[in-house]
C-alpha cells in the first residue's frame, strides 16, 4: 500500500522556510534526466523491462551512502487513487504525465518533500530538488549530489561525444532543468512583461505557466528555465539561469517601489479589494483566485498587508487546485461546485486567527 501521507498536507514542509528573494522567487528547482543502460527508454519499454528499471532503481535505497539525503518513501503510480496523483502533480511533485501514462510509475519521495525522483516518466530516472526562495545554485549541487549516489550503483546510458543519453533530444547532453518560479505582478501592471520575457528568451532560456510545459502563467506566476542541455556545461546552464533571474529581480523590484511612489493609492485599493472579495466572496474560479492572491502577496510584500504571510499564500495557492478541493470535501464537485467550495475555503481561510 502506498503512503498517502504526502497527499494529506497542501504545504510542502521544504517551502515553509524563509529564503532569500523570497517575495519574488517563489521556489527554485533543478531535474536532472538519466535513462538506465541497455533498456529501452519508458514510452518503447514493455512491462518487464520497466518493471526491471523500477526495480534496479528503488534497489539503491539499499545501500548507506543515499541516506545522507535522509529517508525516502517509494509510492508506486498504480496503487494510488485518481485523485491523490492529481493532489501530487498539484504539489509539483510528479508530471501529470507519470500520472496518466507511464507503465510501472513511481516516485520517490524524500520526508520533506524537497527531493522527487519519478521512474518511468519521459525518462527512467527524473530526479527533482526542490528549494524555497532563489536557491538555484544549491539545488543544482543537491541533484548533483543524489545523482553521483545513483550513478555509482546504476550504469546510465552515456555517449561520449553527446553527454547523457535521454528519450527526448531537448534534454541530451547534461540532462539538466534548472528554474525558478518567479512572481512578477509589478512588470505585469507596468506593462513591461512581455519586453523582459522576451529578453529572456533571446538569452536562451524559456518561460512556462505555474505547470510547466503547455500550461498557463495564471496568477502572474512564471517559471523560467534553460532550454539547451547540449554544449554548455551544468555549471554554465546554473550561472546563465542565476544571473538572468537576478536581473529580473532587480526589474521587478523597481517597478513595485516606481508603483508605490506614482501610485500608492491605485495599488492599495486593488490590494484591500482582493482581499476583500477573497474574505467575502460566495464564488471563485482558479483564474480570479490566482489573480487575487496574486494581489495579496504583492500587498504583503509592500507592507499594505500584515495580517497573512507569503507562505500562508503559497498554501492557498495549493488548496484551492480541484485535486485538493475534492479531497477536503469528500467527493467529485463539478466546476461550477469548485467555484462555490474553494469560496468558501478562502473565506474560511481568511477568517481564521
Ligand atoms: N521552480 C519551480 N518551483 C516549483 N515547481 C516547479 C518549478 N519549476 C518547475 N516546476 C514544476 O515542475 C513540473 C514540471 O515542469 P516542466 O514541465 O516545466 O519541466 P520538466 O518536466 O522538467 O520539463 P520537460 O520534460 O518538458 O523537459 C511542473 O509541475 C512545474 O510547475
Amino acid at each position: 500500500m502506498s503512503d498517502i501521507r504526502f497527499t494529506d498536507k497542501p504545504l510542502s514542509e521544504w517551502m515553509r522556510s524563509s529564503a532569500a528573494d523570497s517575495e519574488i522567487v517563489i521556489s527554485s528547482r533543478v531535474r536532472v534526466a538519466r535513462n538506465v543502460q541497455s533498456f529501452p527508454f519508458p514510452m518503447l519499454a514493455t512491462d518487464q523491462q520497466s518493471r526491471a528499471v523500477l526495480d534496479k532503481v528503488t534497489e539503491v535505497l539499499q545501500f548507506d551512502d543515499i541516506h545522507q539525503f535522509g529517508s525516502f518513501h517509494v509510492l508506486n503510480l498504480n496503487e494510488l487513487s485518481d485523485l491523490d496523483q492529481e493532489i501530487l502533480v498539484e504539489k509539483h511533485l510528479i508530471s501529470p504525465n507519470l500520472a496518466n501514462e507511464s507503465r510501472n510509475g513511481a516516485v520517490i519521495l524524500s520526508e520533506d518533500e524537497s527531493i522527487s525522483i519519478m521512474v518511468n516518466e519521459e525518462d527512467h530516472l527524473r530526479i527533482q530538488c526542490l528549494y524555497p526562495g532563489f536557491q538555484v545554485q544549491e539545488a543544482w549541487k543537491r541533484a548533483s549530489a543524489i545523482d553521483d549516489v545513483f550513478e555509482a550503483h546504476i550504469d546510465y546510458s552515456f555517449d561520449d561525444r553527446r553527454g547523457y543519453l535521454t528519450s527526448c533530444p531537448t534534454n541530451v547532453g547534461t540532462g539538466v532543468r534548472a528554474s525558478v518560479m518567479m512572481h512578477l505582478p509589478a512588470l505585469v501592471m507596468t506593462k513591461q512583461i512581455g519586453r523582459v520575457l522576451t529578453a529572456v528568451s533571446q538569452v536562451g532560456l524559456a518561460v512556462r505557466g505555474i505547470y510547466g510545459e503547455g500550461s498557463e502563467a495564471t496568477g502572474n506566476l512564471f517559471q523560467i528555465s534553460n532550454q539547451i542541455t547540449l554544449g554548455q556545461t551544468e555549471a554554465e546552464i546554473i550561472d546563465n539561469l542565476y544571473s538572468v533571474v537576478l536581473q529580473i529581480i532587480g526589474h521587478e523590484r523597481n517597478a513595485r517601489e516606481r508603483l508605490m511612489t506614482d501610485s500608492k493609492l491605485r495599488i492599495a485599493d486593488r490590494v484591500m479589494r482582493s482581499y476583500g472579495i477573497l474574505s467575502h466572496a460566495y464564488l471563485m474560479d482558479s483564474k480570479e483566485a490566482a489573480q487575487r492572491i496574486s494581489d495579496i502577496r504583492l500587498g504583503i510584500d509592500l507592507d499594505l498587508i500584515r495580517e497573512k504571510t507569503i507562505v500562508e499564500m503559497n498554501e492557498l495557492n495549493v488548496l484551492i487546485q480541484p485535486g485538493f478541493l475534492q479531497k477536503k470535501f469528500g467527493r467529485t464537485l463539478e466546476s461550477g461546485e469548485r467555484d462555490m467550495y474553494r469560496a468558501q475555503l478562502i473565506r474560511e481561510f481568511f477568517h481564521k486567527e
